[in-house]
């Protein structure tokens, strides 16, 4: 599968953020969005998933099927992690599993996520309760309860530990080992396998 965009105008709130953007993610292999705050990575990362209208150009998949839209094979997890604080950590993830990846085996699929992002001991726990670390990590433990060729992340190291950020590079490099695709959004180097990197700039607003 790969991942293309050609000529990408993004803009928030009438405002120009991406101008004339072109990129090309093939399998296996990851792009790292670097730039100041404010450049438009999370913009960027919303385009490609779907959730927003580029006023320009274009965001494809290609060897995914016939009309695949790159929001029916992503991942995308960002800033509002979309946890439901009132259900516990497994239900969560029982809620996405099926979700994202339908109905079948949805208990060890869980289980699986659980023990990959180390919640197994904070599983019956309502997610309100969970620490920012520890929300994180339930959000990002999505990735392992159905599998979805793109990963679209947004600033996922955000309040984890060493040995959780470790367990996130592990997790995306073995994703990419097995042909799958990622654009991360960060502020901290990662010790990816394969990944080139983009850096935004601003954009000035014509006057
Ligand atoms: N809904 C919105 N309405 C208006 N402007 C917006 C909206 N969302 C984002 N912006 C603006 O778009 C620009 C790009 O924001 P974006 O969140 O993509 O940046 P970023 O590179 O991800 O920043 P950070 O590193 O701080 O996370 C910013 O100037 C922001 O204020």
């Amino acid at each position: 599968m790969q991942l293309i965009a050609e000529n990408l105008v993004l803009e928030r709130g009438g405002r120009p953020v991406v101008s004339g953007l072109s990129l090309r993610l093939d399998a296996g292999s990851a792009i790292v969005l670097t730039g100041a705050n404010g450049s438009g990575k999370s913009t960027l990362l919303r385009a490609l998933a779907g959730y927003l209208k580029p006023t320009a150009g274009s965001v494809r998949v290609v060897g995914a099927g016939e009309d695949v839209e790159p929001g029916e094979v992503c991942h995308f997890v960002g800033h509002l992690d979309g946890i439901k604080t009132h259900l516990t950590a497994a239900e969560n993830l029982a809620f996405w599993a099926i979700y994202l990846g339908g109905g079948d085996n949805v208990a060890p699929r869980v289980e699986r996520a659980l023990a990959q992002f180390s919640l197994d001991a904070l599983a019956d726990i309502p997610a309100g309760y969970l620490s920012a670390g520890q929300k994180r990590r339930l959000g990002l433990a999505r990735l392992a309860v159905a599998p979805r060729s793109l990963w679209l992340l947004d600033e996922p190291t955000v309040s984890l530990d060493a040995t959780s950020v470790e367990v996130l590079v592990a997790a995306i490099n073995a994703h990419l080992t097995s042909g799958g695709l990622a654009v991360i959004a960060t502020h901290v180097p990662m010790a990816l396998a394969a990944a080139q990197s983009i850096r935004l700039g601003r954009v000035e607003a014509a006057a």
